[in-house]
């Protein structure tokens, strides 16, 4: 497995945020997180980005348990693009997407050709290289939200863990960016909200409820009318669409 999770619990004072979360996801799959808001989404993300320690638990990428691994050396293959994910002001587009390198680089290091090429592809992948020298303080919400994830591209993970990486994008790059994630050859995470989006695009879905995993498998398996009402308390109707096989979902 490229990145697993054993019984990762994690609390604050009583509240139990994250419990026993248990997943696993491999090489190259995409695997959707879904759930109602303050589930526990973003906290097992965090928790998984090895940003916070869980209370019980591990996490490991392939056999290694992350909390043995230092920061530089978990940055070298996990890249976490957050909900609200910050960054200094006067700065350039393209010295967003640089930081991304930092990790693969020694303070004796230079920048190389290859640095640049690596780059240059993942402001092309979000569809940003004609802006790379205009500044961040300039730039739409969307468009800060494409810098943030060519910044996690640039990074080279063999992981990549996104939480609601389409908020604030127009439909054209909410798509292209589900696609993006969908094809990239990397171990995806993703925070979702979109379940159509999540059917589309997702090998596998992890629900989450009250911190808990309440229903996972492929979304054939997990989509389901009688699990949106209980989780999601909503009226829906789920068929098959006519133009992509996956499943559909029509909400009443
Ligand atoms: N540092 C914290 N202090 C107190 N409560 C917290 C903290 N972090 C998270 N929580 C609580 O934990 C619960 C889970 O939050 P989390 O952000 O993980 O949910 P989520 O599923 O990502 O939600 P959303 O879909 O709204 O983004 C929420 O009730 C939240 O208020």
């Amino acid at each position: 497995m490229s990145i697993s999770a054993r019984n990762i619990s994690w609390r604050i004072g009583k509240k139990l945020i994250v419990d026993d979360v248990s997943l696993s996801v491999s090489q190259g799959q995409t695997l959707g997180l879904l759930g109602p808001n303050g589930s526990g989404k973003s906290s097992l993300l965090r928790i998984l980005a090895g940003l916070r320690r869980p209370d019980s638990g591990s996490v490991l990428l392939d056999d290694a348990d992350i909390a043995r691994m230092g920061k530089k050396q978990v940055a070298r293959r996990v890249a976490f693009v957050e909900q609200h994910g910050a960054t200094d002001a006067n700065i350039r587009v393209e010295d967003v997407v640089k930081l991304g390198r930092t990790p693969h680089h020694s303070p004796f290091s230079s920048w190389t050709v290859a640095d640049d090429r690596i780059v240059t592809e993942a402001l092309d992948r979000v569809e940003m290289a004609d802006r790379r020298s205009q500044g961040w303080q300039s730039l739409s919400g969307g468009e800060r939200q494409r810098v943030h994830i060519a910044r996690a591209l640039a990074q080279s993970p063999v992981e990549i863990l996104l939480d609601e990486p389409t908020n604030h994008l127009d439909i054209h790059h909410q798509i292209q960016l589900m696609r993006l994630i969908s094809t990239l050859p990397v171990t995806s995470i993703v925070a979702l909200h979109d379940l159509n989006h999540a059917a589309m695009f997702c090998d596998s879905l992890i629900i989450m409820q009250h911190g808990r995993i309440v229903a996972s498998g492929t979304p054939d398996e997990v989509l389901t009318e009688s699990l949106l009402m209980d989780v999601f308390q909503v009226e829906a109707r789920v068929g098959v669409s006519p133009f992509h096989g996956k499943k559909h979902i029509h909400f009443l």
